[in-house]
């Protein structure tokens, strides 16, 4: 149990959206709460009681009027005296009522993610919750939704956590038979069964990797480009897929240079489809460098759309790539019907005949690469490497059968060790100030 100190600033922070807005909330965490809430609102409300009253600057003049929301510590997010002030979300009223609490004494503007730091050093919170949260705030589709809430409800603490307690264990048997190795009586297979259990909880967390490499897709999101000759319609149909006009559509070959990205949400998931330069010999240097970019972002898409224009087919060489390459006719209002090509999708970006076939179709790509993942999974790069480093550990163990069982244990305890880095209860001091300036002001 740590010893807590506790902060010596109290700290707030516009804690909702952008201004203007109907209301705007105020949140303030510290030690100085109760003397601030007294002097604008003339008392200290009942906690996590609503109060309506007025709101007074420190001379007495009336700032606003609204909500005031009081929570002692430890008994609220951050573990210490807490509030919150809901006024109403003018640009001037929040601006005045800012640099009101500015003026207290050791009051001051919070940095970034610096309440959920506060919960995470007062022990409300372990870093995956602390890391959910702000990826609940930042989810924008609903498949990252459904993952920040599964992670910020802990169940990933959960499962390191049991999984720590089974190295404990492990290594709990292995001092016994070390303790007892003299007597006769010790059955040799304690330490067997431990090995059988090592290897069995060493295959657990590859599952749960491979689920981690599957659910970065909600993370990283699909990346689809389209490729094709000038003219074939490619930015008609980033238009048509965005339903905005994004990209400058016109008759003139060479129309496009630079790559137009755009990020939709497709079943959840984020996929950036990508209009890019029509493929050519050109003598242009711009156009050239479009080219090349056409190229290299096909070349590390995951899915590349083909397109053609059915009613004048002129081949272009497909590009490199690794990922899927799907042929997409277009024009198909113009084309002669039944052409004998061999397109996987005939469309018209400008009638939008045929879309929903092709979207639908993207859709299924995009969630055939999440696949199917496990209930809880690891959704940052951070736990991944923490993982993959826990488990070459407990591999180590297993199979350096020839090393004393000391050093075979030590494995064990190194591995227990890099999963509470995980969840952030082993020394993690060194990145707390990187994890949390990535979180917004006011959370
Ligand atoms: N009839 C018909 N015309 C289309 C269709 N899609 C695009 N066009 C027309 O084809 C022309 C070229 O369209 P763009 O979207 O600019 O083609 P692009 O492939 O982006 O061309 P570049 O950027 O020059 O490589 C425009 O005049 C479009 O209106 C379609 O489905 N049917
Ligand atoms: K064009
Ligand atoms: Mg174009």
């Amino acid at each position: 149990m740590i010893t807590q100190l506790g902060f010596p600033d109290t700290i707030f922070a516009l804690s909702s959206g952008r201004l203007p807005s109907g209301v705007a909330v105020i949140r303030l965490s510290g030690p100085h709460i109760r003397f601030v809430v007294e002097t604008i609102a003339g008392k200290v409300p009942k906690p996590r009681m609503a109060a309506y009253c007025p709101f007074h600057s420190r001379t007495s003049e009336v700032l606003d009027r609204g909500l005031l929301l009081f929570f002692s510590g430890p008994h609220s997010f951050t573990g210490e005296d807490c509030a919150e002030f809901h006024l109403h979300g003018g640009v001037a009223v929040v601006d005045r009522f800012l640099r009101e609490l500015s003026g207290f004494e050791n009051c001051r503007m919070a940095e970034p993610g610096e309440f959920t730091r506060r919960a995470f050093t007062n022990g409300k919170m372990d870093l995956t919750i602390a890391e959910g949260l702000a990826d609940l705030v930042s989810a924008e589709t609903e498949g990252q939704r459904r993952l920040a809430q599964q992670v910020a409800s802990g169940a990933q603490r959960d499962l390191y956590d049991g999984w720590r307690k089974e190295l404990i264990q492990a290594r709990a048997l292995i001092e016994a038979e070390l303790d007892f190795a003299d007597e006769a009586d010790v059955p040799g297979s304690v330490s067997a069964k431990v090995w059988q259990a090592m290897e069995l909880l060493s295959g657990q967390i590859s599952r749960h990797l491979a689920d981690g490499q599957r659910a970065s897709v909600f993370r990283d999101g699909v990346h689809v480009a389209i490729i094709g000759a000038p003219n074939a319609g490619k930015s008609s149909l980033l238009n048509a897929v965005a339903g905005r006009d994004v990209a400058i559509i016109s008759e003139e070959a060479g129309t496009t240079r630079d790559l137009i990205e755009v990020k939709l949400d497709l079943g959840g998931i984020p996929v950036f489809l990508t209009d890019t330069a029509g493929l050519r010999e050109t003598e242009g240097q711009v156009e050239k460098i479009g080219i090349e970019r056409a190229r290299s972002r096909a070349a590390s898409a995951d899915l590349v759309l083909l397109l053609e224009d059915m009613s004048r087919p002129e081949p272009v060489e497909p590009p490199k790539s690794g990922g899927a390459l799907w042929r997409v006719g277009n024009k198909q209002d113009l084309a002669a019907p039944a052409s004998g090509e061999e397109w996987d999708f005939r469309i018209s970006a400008r009638s939008g005949e045929g879309m929903d076939a092709l979207i639908g179709a993207m859709t299924r790509f995009a969630e055939a690469k999440a696949g199917s993942i496990g209930d809880v999974v690891p959704t940052r790069r951070r736990h991944m490497d923490l993982l993959g480093e826990a488990r070459r550990e407990i591999e180590e163990a297993v199979e350096k059968d020839n090393l004393p069982l000391e050093l075979r244990a030590e494995h064990l305890r190194r591995a227990s060790q890099f999963l509470g880095r995980i969840t952030g209860d082993v020394d993690v001091e060194d990145i707390l100030d990187a994890i949390f300036s990535q979180f917004c002001i006011g959370k």
